[in-house]
């Protein structure tokens, strides 16, 4: 069979554009496929609208602590019509480098319509059939539907839909308290809205750092954002949702309640690509699904859930497939932030999951943010730096929960990829005074901490009597 094209990727999100700009570069013969917005979840649901979102709710909350600095401002509740256009004027400024137009410019065909796979190395799309070398699956998650009784009847708003808003509601109760539900119930809060967050686990952002869900909890909290852990959904009746901790009225429901990938409809049984039980293609460490010559990269692979990490797996995936050329992906120093005000980021293991892999050779080194003279200067000392040492003392994770958190956690991100010591860490300069002092000063501690050995305290006494005697 001669093939159409090398490279069919299926979704034009995230994964799907790095995957087909990276086989361009290649000059392979591309297939981009979308069925719906070229820029996927990241730009007109995701990322982008809820970045720009929680811009505008910060500056409505500074204006709101205008007081402490000697100001009058009382904003009231924002426009939510007019922050919406703003939100939108984020994603007009950025969607134009994901247009059809552009990737065309860079010799990409694409395709506006459904892919299916009509066997292992073909699928159709609008009625036309193409033979393939290789395909990406693409094609991402969507907001879980909880099988909540009642539900479904209140008409909830989702990640999805709630950019389509003009007007404030009311009273919001979010359903969920990973970083979506967080991240959107603190707009919502500083923008006007009462808030509610129900959370079935006993912490919000369940994956982070429990100290770093205690301190956004406080800061939400004082926000007047009323917080339920321990609360599972039970069922919802019109404008009232019941939970395991209470019952929360709400004018509107937001579910964030996790994902679930987009699988279905796809043809992936004619094509031999196995799905896991919760619905993921089932990849190798190549991102290779179990049709060798379909890979897949992003949210629908369940090993990813971020931009940046789907770029990193489409462009691997790409480069094994056309070049045969294999990079290995560490899982180990992947960010993750989410950004509310403060940022909670991590990268690598939490003090938690270190212990249960090293036991006793695991340890953390945490410095408080009152030691941090950037957060001194700001007034915001509610933060504070962990970092997670492993074997032979190297950082195998760090979390930074301050402002500006996502950006501080990046020099972490090298340094557990890199396998540095907190010692090799402390020897680069970081500025002063910045958020960054915060990692620096915590591994200077544990640096200079190292120095209080016996051994090495009695070899410091021993060179510098060595010192006062051959220089008095
Ligand atoms: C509210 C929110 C905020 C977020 N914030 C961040 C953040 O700040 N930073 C971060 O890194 N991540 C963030 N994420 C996560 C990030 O958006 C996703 O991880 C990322 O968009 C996943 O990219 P993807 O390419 O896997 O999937 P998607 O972006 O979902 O793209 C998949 C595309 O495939 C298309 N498709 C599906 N089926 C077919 C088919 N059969 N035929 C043709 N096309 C098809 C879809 O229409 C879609 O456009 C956020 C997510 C949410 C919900
Ligand atoms: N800033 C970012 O990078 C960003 C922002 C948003 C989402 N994401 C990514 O997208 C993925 C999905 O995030 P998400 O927050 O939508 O989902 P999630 O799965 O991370 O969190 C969902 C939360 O809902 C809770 N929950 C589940 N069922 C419940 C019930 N019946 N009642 C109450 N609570 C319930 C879970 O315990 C969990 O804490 C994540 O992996 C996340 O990293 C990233």
């Amino acid at each position: 069979m001669t093939a159409d094209v090398d490279l069919v990727v299926i979704g034009a999100g995230s994964a799907g554009l790095t995957a087909a700009r990276t086989a361009a570069r290649l000059d392979g013969r591309v297939l981009l496929v979308e069925r719906d917005r070229m820029g996927g979840d990241c730009l007109w649901t995701g990322c982008v609208p809820s970045k720009a979102l929680l811009h505008v709710a910060g500056q409505v909350a500074a204006a709101r602590r205008a007081g402490d600095f000697g100001l009058t401002a009382d904003p009231g509740p924002a426009d939510l019509a007019r922050v919406m256009a703003r939100v939108r004027a984020a994603i007009a400024a950025i969607e134009p480098h994901d247009s059809a137009a552009e990737l065309t410019a860079l010799g990409i065909e694409t395709v506006h319509g459904d892919a299916r796979f009509t066997g292992p190395r073909t699928l159709e799309v609008n009625g036309r059939r193409v033979a393939f070398r290789f395909a990406i699956v693409a094609t991402g998650s969507a907001p879980a539907l909880l099988p909540v009784p009642g539900l479904a009847e209140a008409d909830p708003l989702t990640s999805d839909t709630v950019w389509e808003l003009d007007a404030l509601p009311g009273r919001l109760a979010v359903l969920g308290g990973g970083p979506t539900g967080c991240e959107l119930a603190q707009a919502f809060a500083r923008l006007g809205s009462t808030v509610t967050i129900v959370e079935a686990a006993d912490r919000l952002l369940p994956r982070e750092e429990p100290e770093g869900a205690r301190l956004l909890r406080e800061r939400l909290e004082s926000e007047q954002v009323t917080v339920l852990t321990g609360a599972p959904a039970d069922r919802v009746e019109p404008g009232l949702l019941h939970t395991a901790a209470g019952t929360v009225p709400f004018d509107r429901l937001l579910a964030a309640a996790g994902r679930t990938p987009r699988t279905a409809g796809l043809g992936l049984e004619e094509a031999g690509v196995e799905v896991t039980a919760r619905g993921h293609t089932r990849v190798d460490a190549r991102l290779r699904t179990t049709n060798p010559r379909i890979y897949a990269a992003g949210d629908v692979t369940g090993r990813s859930a971020s931009t940046h990490l789907a770029g990193v797996q489409a462009a691997a995936a790409v480069a094994d497939a056309l070049l045969g050329v294999r990079r290995r992906i560490d899982y180990r120093a992947v960010p993750s932030v989410t950004f509310t005000d403060p940022e909670v980021a991590r990268v690598g293991l939490t003090g938690a999951e270190a212990t249960e892999r090293y036991g006793a050779r695991a340890r953390t080194r945490t410095l408080r943010h009152d030691r941090v003279d950037r957060a001194v200067a700001d007034r915001r000392t509610d933060g504070f730096t962990t970092l997670v040492l492993g074997p032979r003392d190297r950082i195998v994770g760090a979390t930074v929960v301050a402002p500006r958190a996502g950006e501080t956690i990046a020099h972490l991100a090298a340094a557990v990829r890199l396998g540095w010591t907190a010692s090799r860490y402390a020897a680069t300069v970081h500025p002063y005074p910045s958020y960054a002092d915060g990692p620096w000063n915590a591994a200077i501690t544990e640096a200079t901490a190292r120095l209080d050995a016996p051994v090495l305290r009695r070899s410091v006494a021993a060179l510098l009597a060595v010192r006062r005697r051959t220089r008095p």
